[in-house]
C-alpha cells in the first residue's frame, strides 16, 4: 500500500505527439516508492481525483496526454498494456499528482430502487459480469436501497434468480456468483428520508473499513423522486474523502421546460461532474465502433458529407409492444422515448466534426454543435402511428389501447418516422430519417448510409432500370446479429456482362468469439472510472430538448391522430410517402437489405 507524489513541472515542448508527451521520472529523495515526472508539453487535464489507473484506464491517458513511460510508477508496454496498475488518483492540484495503490481505496454502489425491472434486468446483471471479468475494483460493496422490506438474504435470492446475463454458461459462473453476492447487501428505505439515508451511509463505512470511499449511486427510480433522493444521498450519505457519482436514468424531463427543472434541482445537490445521465444506446457495441469506423479508416472519412451521402437512417423497431410499461409510456411516446434520446445521439455521433480528442469534453462539444445546427423538425416531415390489435395464425396481439394502464382514448404515438437536418457546411440539404417503432414485424436497430449515385456510371446500361438499387450502401447493425455491410455493386461470374449487388460484411459472431458485453456493463465500468464520453452533458441534454420539444408541442396541442397500423406489421404506410417526399427509401424494406 503506497502513495506516491508526482510533480508536473510543466514546460513546452514542440515535438511531441497530443497523445504520447515526453516526459523523464525520477525517485524522491531516493524513495523508491515516490516518483517525481517532468512532463515536456501534457497536463492532467482529462484526469480526476479518484480516477483508476489500469489497464481499461489506458484510453483516459492517452486521451489526457499523461502518458506515463520509461521507469514511471505506471509503465506503458511496447503493447500498449499499463503494468503495474491499478493505482488512484487521491489528489490533484496543479502540478502535483499523488496516486496510490487501488487497497487503499473502495468503491461502494448502491443500487436506488433495486426492487425495480431495471435494477434486476439490467444494473445487478451488468454489475456481476463486471466482477466475473475482473473490472470491479478490489475492494467493492453493492448496496440495494428501495422501500420494500427485504433482507440481504432476499436481496441476494432476487438478484441470484435473476442474473441471466452472458456471464451463464461461463466456467467457474456458480463460484463467482456466491462470492459477487457476498458484496451485496440490502437496506430498506424511503427515498426522502435523511434519516434512512443516513443509516445507510453508516453500513457504507462499516464496509469501507476506513479506507479513500468512493461512492456511485444508481437512480433506478421513477423520474418524480430523483431529486428526492439525490437531495437524499448528496446531504446524507455521500463521501467525504473520495468521489460520488449519481447515475439517473431517462427520461430527464417531457420538454426543455422540464428538464430544465430537474437539472437545476439536481445541480443544487450535485456539481455537473457528479451527475452521470444513461443513454444505454451510448453503449452499445456498435455505436462505439461507429467513430472508430469512421475515423480510424481513411476511406470512409472523407465520403461522410453532402458530397457523397445521399440520407442517412436511424431505424429502431421492436416487435412486441409496451406490455407492463404502459403507464410509463403513455406520458411520454415513442418520440421521447427512443429519438429525443437513443436515435438522436446516434445522429450526433456520427454526424460531428472531428474532435480535438478523444477526451468526453472534446467529443461532447462536437455533439453539441451538431445538436444545435439542426433545423427546426416540422410536423409536416413527420409521421405517427399507434399499434392496433390484431389476429394471426389464431393468436390475437394487443393493441396499444387495450393495456389497461392505458386510457382507451389516448393518442400517444408508439411509432413515429422523422426526417431532421443539420443546417451546416457538411451536411446541408441531406435528410437525416429516423424511424422508431414498438410492435412491429422485428427487432432491430440500425444505421443506414445511402451514398449518392455514382455520376455517369458507365455501367448503368448493366445494373436494371432502377439506380437506387445500384448506389452503394453503409449498414451499421446495432441489434441484433451485431455486424457492419458495405453494399458494393460487381459482376455476376460469367461471359456476360449483368451487374450484381452484394455485401462486404463483418458479422461479429463470426468474427469474434467473445461475446459482446452488455451496454450497462460498459456505461457501469465508465461511471466508476469518471469516463464521461458515454454520458449525457446537461447543454446537450438542452440542445436535444431544444430540438423536439416544438414539434411534441404541436403534435399534443393539435391533438394529432396517429395512423393506426396492425401488431406485427412494418409501420405506417405514411412512413413510405414521407422517405419518398425526400427521395429516399427505407433500407430495411427493401427486398435486399
Ligand atoms: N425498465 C426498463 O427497461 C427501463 C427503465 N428506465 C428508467 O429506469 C428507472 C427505473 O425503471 P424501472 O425499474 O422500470 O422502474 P420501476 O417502476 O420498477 O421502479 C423502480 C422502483 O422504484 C420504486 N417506485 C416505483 N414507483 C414509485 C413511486 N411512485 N414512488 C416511490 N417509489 C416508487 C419501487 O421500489 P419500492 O416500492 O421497493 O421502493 C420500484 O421497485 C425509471 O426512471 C425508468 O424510466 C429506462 C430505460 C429502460
Ligand atoms: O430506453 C428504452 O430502451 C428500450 C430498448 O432498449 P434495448 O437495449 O432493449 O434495445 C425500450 O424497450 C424502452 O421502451 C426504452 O425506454
Amino acid at each position: 500500500m503506497s502513495s506516491f507524489s508526482m510533480s508536473l513541472s510543466r514546460t513546452s515542448s514542440s515535438s511531441s505527439s497530443p497523445f504520447f508527451p515526453k516526459h523523464s521520472s525520477s525517485l524522491i529523495n531516493g524513495d523508491p516508492s515516490r516518483r517525481s515526472l517532468s512532463f515536456l508539453s501534457a497536463s492532467p487535464q482529462g484526469l480526476n481525483l479518484g480516477d483508476k489507473l489500469c489497464a481499461r484506464s489506458e484510453r483516459k491517458l492517452v486521451q489526457s496526454s499523461v502518458v506515463v513511460g520509461d521507469g514511471a510508477v505506471i509503465t506503458k508496454s511496447s503493447s500498449g498494456e499499463i503494468k503495474d496498475g491499478p493505482l488512484s488518483i487521491t489528489s490533484l492540484e496543479a502540478n502535483k499528482l499523488v496516486i496510490e495503490s487501488d487497497e487503499k481505496s473502495t468503491v461502494s454502489i448502491t443500487v436506488v430502487g433495486a426492487s425495480g425491472d431495471l435494477a434486476k434486468k439490467k444494473i445487478f446483471p451488468a454489475l456481476f459480469a463486471l466482477y466475473y471479468e475482473g473490472c470491479l475494483p478490489e475492494h467493492f460493496t453493492i448496496y440495494g436501497y428501495a422501500r420494500s422490506k427485504m433482507t440481504d438474504a432476499q436481496l441476494r435470492d432476487m438478484v441470484s434468480k435473476t442474473l441471466t446475463c452472458r456471464i451463464d454458461k461461463r466456467e467457474n459462473c456458480g463460484e463467482k456468483m456466491e462470492e459477487f453476492l457476498k458484496r451485496c447487501f440490502y437496506h430498506t428505505g424511503q427515498y426522502d428520508s435523511q434519516e434512512h439515508f443516513v443509516a445507510l451511509d453508516n453500513k457504507l463505512k462499516e464496509h469501507e473499513g476506513g479506507r479513500l470511499s468512493n461512492r456511485l449511486f444508481y437512480l433506478s427510480i421513477p423520474p418524480n423522486i430523483f431529486v428526492d433522493a439525490v437531495k437524499c444521498a448528496s446531504s446524507s450519505a455521500s463521501s467525504v474523502t473520495g468521489w460520488t457519482r449519481v447515475i439517473v436514468e431517462k427520461p430527464f424531463g417531457r420538454d426543455t421546460k422540464t428538464s430544465a427543472a430537474l437539472t437545476k434541482s439536481l445541480k443544487q445537490y450535485l456539481d455537473e461532474d457528479q451527475i452521470f445521465r444513461i443513454d444505454h444506446y451510448l453503449g452499445k457495441e456498435l455505436v462505439e465502433n461507429l467513430s472508430v469506423l469512421r475515423f480510424s479508416n481513411l476511406i470512409f472519412e472523407p465520403l461522410w458529407s453532402r458530397q457523397y451521402i445521399q440520407n442517412v437512417q436511424f431505424i429502431f423497431s421492436e416487435d412486441f409492444g409496451t406490455e407492463g410499461r404502459g403507464g410509463y409510456f403513455d406520458h411520454y411516446g415513442i418520440i421521447r422515448d427512443i429519438m429525443q434520446n437513443h436515435l438522436l445521439q446516434i445522429l450526433a455521433l456520427f454526424a460531428m466534426e472531428t474532435p480535438v480528442s478523444l477526451d468526453a469534453e472534446d467529443i461532447r462539444n462536437e455533439k453539441v454543435k451538431v445538436l444545435r445546427s439542426m433545423r427546426p423538425i416540422q410536423l409536416e416531415d413527420v409521421v405517427i402511428g399507434q399499434y392496433k390489435s390484431t389476429t394471426k395464425g389464431g393468436v390475437t396481439y394487443p393493441g396499444y389501447t387495450d393495456d389497461k394502464t392505458v386510457p382507451k382514448d389516448s393518442l400517444t404515438p408508439t411509432f413515429a418516422a422523422a426526417a431532421l437536418f443539420i443546417d451546416n457546411a457538411r451536411w446541408d440539404g441531406v435528410p437525416f430519417l429516423m424511424k422508431a417503432g414498438k410492435a412491429l414485424h422485428t427487432r432491430s436497430a440500425e444505421i443506414r448510409v445511402q451514398f449518392r449515385h455514382v455520376p455517369g456510371n458507365l455501367y448503368n446500361r448493366n445494373s436494371g432500370t432502377n439506380l437506387d438499387r445500384t448506389t452503394n450502401e453503409l449498414v451499421i447493425r446495432v441489434q441484433p446479429d451485431e455486424g457492419i455491410y458495405l453494399k458494393i455493386n460487381n459482376k455476376v461470374p460469367g461471359l456476360g456482362m449483368r451487374l450484381d449487388q452484394s455485401n462486404l460484411n463483418l458479422l461479429y459472431s463470426a468474427r469474434y468469439s467473445k461475446e459482446i458485453p452488455d451496454a450497462y456493463e460498459r456505461l457501469l465500468l465508465d461511471a466508476i472510472e469518471g469516463e464521461r464520453r458515454l454520458f449525457i452533458r446537461s447543454d446537450e441534454l438542452d440542445a436535444a430538448w431544444a430540438l423536439f420539444t416544438p414539434l411534441l408541442k404541436e403534435i399534443e396541442e393539435k391533438k394529432t391522430i396517429p395512423e393506426f397500423y396492425p401488431y406485427g406489421s412494418r409501420g405506417p404506410v405514411g412512413a413510405h410517402y414521407l422517405a419518398a417526399k425526400h427521395n429516399v427509401q427505407w433500407g430495411d424494406l427493401s427486398l435486399d437489405q
